[in-house]
């Protein structure tokens, strides 16, 4: 079972002089140390979102890391970020997702820069060469499932999966693997006595069990890799939470609505921004009937701010954080359970560390054998 209530840990304000973790020795005495937030994908559409508004909301002073693949996208956001609240401390991070060397790299960075981190948001993800089922779209506007399918986008997506250099599934390595050995690399700096760490997964409505096999956790063979991997996410952040919570490392899992992004965009490529803009009164209308249409990237970062704001042990880690907007345009957060179990979940925590493991040995049978190559 997963253990509900913890003995409870100080909170890093309870012990204000612990010169290790809570304060720093300056000229001018002991200053307390910032709060460390590391975002991955926060250069656009929600990650962005959520940044603006922790800087908005910030009155102790944060630490935020951008990690990003893209570093002009990311010097921009950077940019963008300190231009509205000057005195912020926001550090770049190059990072891509789908590439494990990347990520070992970055992970390795962020323990030379940083003694801590107490808030990690695995937030970047993509939706490659979707094909969007306009029959079944059509079809389902007349049938009873008509609000299931604006809610999750369920029966009228398809993508087109490919594979990275290093052999695997590119949506499995970008949304899901890549944050976990990130995770798995961070443990030094996640999981510290006297305090605690929240991981907090951008996952998705669209995650859904029957997309998802145990058979084929990185979905080789099937169409809806977008929803396999957030199917997984859910899964990963239940065993996460079993594995790490006597560490002071807690998991949660959010579903941002649909959001008008890049990622959305990406669904309709012929049909230029613009329209989509034009569709807002539609989608105003839609939201009437489901509160999930959150349309803005500031409204779908809502659970994401929510749960910053959470003391990580009052978190079910069978619950999924909804942002969600009402007919009338207020934002609030709100649990619903997840269709997951807690044997599934393990069995794929043990398959993702044995794909850990291979890919770690992978990686250093290439580095050992680059130099001799090139002699
Ligand atoms: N929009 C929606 O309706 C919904 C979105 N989500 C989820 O929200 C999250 C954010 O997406 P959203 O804001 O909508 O879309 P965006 O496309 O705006 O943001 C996605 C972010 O992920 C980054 N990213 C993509 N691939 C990689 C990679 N390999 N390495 C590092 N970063 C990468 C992108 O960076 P770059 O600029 O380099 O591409 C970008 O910053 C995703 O996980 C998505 O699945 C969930 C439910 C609904
Ligand atoms: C053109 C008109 C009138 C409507 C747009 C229809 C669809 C393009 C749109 C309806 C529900 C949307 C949706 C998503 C994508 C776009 C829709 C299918 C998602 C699948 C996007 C990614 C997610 O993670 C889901 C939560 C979204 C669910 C709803």
């Amino acid at each position: 079972m997963i253990p509900q209530k913890r003995k409870p840990v100080p909170e890093p304000d309870a012990q204000p002089f612990s010169p290790q973790f809570s304060c720093r020795a300056t000229g001018f005495g002991f200053t307390k140390m910032k709060k460390v937030v590391l975002v991955t994908g926060a250069n656009s559409g929600i990650g962005l979102a959520l940044c603006e508004r922790l800087l908005s909301h910030d009155t102790e002073g944060l630490l935020l890391c951008l990690a990003c693949r893209n570093v002009q996208r990311a010097q921009a956001a950077r940019a963008a970020l300190l231009a509205s609240h000057p005195a912020a401390q926001v550090d770049l991070l190059q990072m891509d997702t789908s590439s494990v060397s990347s990520v070992l790299r970055t992970a390795q960075e962020v323990k030379v820069r940083y003694n801590r981190l107490d808030y990690l948001y695995l937030n970047a993800g993509i939706m490659p060469n979707p094909e969007f089922d306009a029959k079944a779209f059509f079809r389902g506007l007349f049938s009873s499932k008509v609000i299931t399918m604006f809610a999750t986008g369920d029966g009228i997506l398809t993508q087109k999966d490919g594979v990275t250099p290093d052999g695997l599934q590119q949506v499995f390595a970008t949304n899901l693997f890549g944050h976990f050995l990130l995770i798995r690399e961070l443990e030094p700096v996640l999981c510290q006595e006297g305090r605690t760490s929240q991981l907090v997964w951008t996952s998705s409505s669209n995650a859904n069990r029957s997309a998802f096999s145990l058979e084929d956790i990185q979905h080789r063979r099937g169409t809806q890799p977008y929803s396999s991997s957030k199917y997984a996410t859910d899964l990963l952040s239940l065993s996460l939470n079993q594995h790490y919570n006597k560490q002071g490392l807690y998991s949660s899992v959010v579903s941002p609505g649909f959001v008008m992004t890049n990622l959305t965009f990406g669904i309709l490529p012929s049909f230029p921004a613009f329209l989509w803009t034009l569709l807002m009164p539609v989608f105003w209308l839609i939201r009437v009937f489901t509160n999930t249409f959150t349309l803005t990237p500031y409204n779908g970062s809502e659970a994401l701010l929510w749960l910053f704001r959470q003391k990580p042990e009052s978190l079910d880690p069978y619950a999924k954080y909804h942002s969600l907007t009402s007919g009338l345009g207020n934002n609030y957060t709100q649990p619903h359970k997840m269709d997951i179990t807690f044997e599934t979940s393990e069995s794929l925590y043990i398959k993702l560390l044995q794909l850990e493991s291979d890919t770690r040995k992978k990686l250093a049978e290439t580095q050992s054998a680059g130099p001799s190559l090139k002699t």
